[in-house]
């Protein structure tokens, strides 16, 4: 018997994939670029029991058993599999997978990159193999791509067909700006009512908007923030993260049937940060909204102790999760093993 448990990071997008040039391999019509977040707070931990006593291959995410049979959990263990030494004796026996994720799943805070990041790296772990793995968490869902490393990643979204060049690569790593805060303000721990796929899909089939954002907007816009980035410069860093979040939302919206991720208290967060922001002077706070209504806040450390007052004050405790509202830290540390037998 083998036993892996891991534990992967979330990662947040400052300019958001949403949008697929094909469903199967998961290849994006955009590049994207996120920073991963510490483990210390947000993050999807996995065990893997590997037997000969399993009877069939079992997959439990946070207490509940899910279907195996998905097309992207299938090709997560097809292509870690292609990798593994095919003498290896325990390739033929089942598995018994639990992941768990200490933050509300499905709900706009990226669980399917640090969920799927963790699987895979963790079925990396138990079958020995060493090497890249990020194009196989792609595989299971897109961004999940970006969490295999840590620090400022940048997915490339390639043009070939078969993916090869589709890959994320680190623009700087975890040390480059030890000063960055993420506070993450959950408005709403529910799972969302369209999943970021369903979302993208309709979005690839109905928005105009989404062609002219992925054909003229992201490239010039990938530039300017791997720029920003690198020479640690706050004020454009964060005009440019708010916004491509709020160009993602409008896409959204010119999604027909629309999907509505963000909700009242989101865009009350929105206009809050803009009057906090023109009060300082300076930009002192940047928001982004994945798909769904919680806010991350990309900041600085030296602004953090004020920022949390301030949200503290406008912000009754029973319209914002209090459990939830914490700092997390860019820089982070990559994926973690926690032990393996
Ligand atoms: N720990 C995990 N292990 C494996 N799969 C997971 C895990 N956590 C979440 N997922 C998968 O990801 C799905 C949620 O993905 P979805 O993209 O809709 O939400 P999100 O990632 O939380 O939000 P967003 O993409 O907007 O940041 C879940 O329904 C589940 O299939
Ligand atoms: C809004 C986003 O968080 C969308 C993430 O989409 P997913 O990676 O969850 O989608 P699939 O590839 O279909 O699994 C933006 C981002 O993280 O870049």
């Amino acid at each position: 018997m083998k036993i892996v448990t891991a534990v992967a990071p979330v990662n947040i997008a400052v300019i958001k994939y949403w949008g697929k040039r094909d469903e199967t391999l998961i290849l994006p019509i955009n590049d994207s670029i996120s920073a991963t977040l510490s483990l210390e707070h947000m993050c999807a931990k996995t065990s893997i029991v590997c037997s000969p006593d399993l009877t069939e291959t079992k997959f439990w995410l946070n207490g509940e058993l899910q279907p195996t049979d998905s097309k992207r959990f299938q090709n997560c263990l097809r292509e870690i599999k292609k990798l593994v030494n095919p003498n290896l004796e325990y390739l033929s026996w089942n598995l018994s997978i639990c992941s768990e994720n200490n933050f509300p799943t499905a709900a706009g805070l990226a669980s399917s990159a640090a969920g799927y990041a963790c699987l895979v790296y963790a079925l990396a772990k138990i079958y020995e193999i060493n090497g890249n793995i990020s194009s196989i968490a792609r595989m299971g869902s897109g961004s999940a791509c970006r969490s295999i490393f840590g620090g400022w990643v940048r997915w490339q979204m390639g043009n070939t067909t078969d993916g090869s060049d589709s890959l994320a690569v680190q623009i700087a790593p975890e040390t480059h700006w030890p000063e960055m805060r993420v506070l993450v303000l959950v408005v709403n721990d529910k799972t969302k009512t369209y999943s970021s796929t369903s979302g993208m899909k309709t979005s690839v089939e109905t928005s105009t908007l989404l062609k002219h954002r992925a054909a003229n907007i992201v490239p010039q816009r990938t530039k300017e923030m791997i720029t920003a980035i690198k020479n640690k410069d706050y004020k454009t860093f964060a005009k440019l993260t708010m916004q491509d979040s709020n160009q993602f939302h409008a896409v959204c919206l010119d999604t027909y049937p629309p999907c509505f991720y963000l909700n009242d208290t989101s865009r009350a967060i929105i206009e809050l940060i803009h009057f906090y922001n023109q009060n300082k002077g300076e930009t002192k706070v940047a928001y982004t909204f994945d798909a769904g209504p919680n806010a991350c806040l990309y900041l600085l450390e030296k602004d953090v102790a004020e920022v949390i007052a301030m949200i503290n004050y406008v912000f009754p405790p029973t319209s914002l999760k209090s459990d939830y509202f914490k700092g997390d830290t860019v820089p982070s540390k990559k994926l973690d093993e926690v032990s393996l037998k």
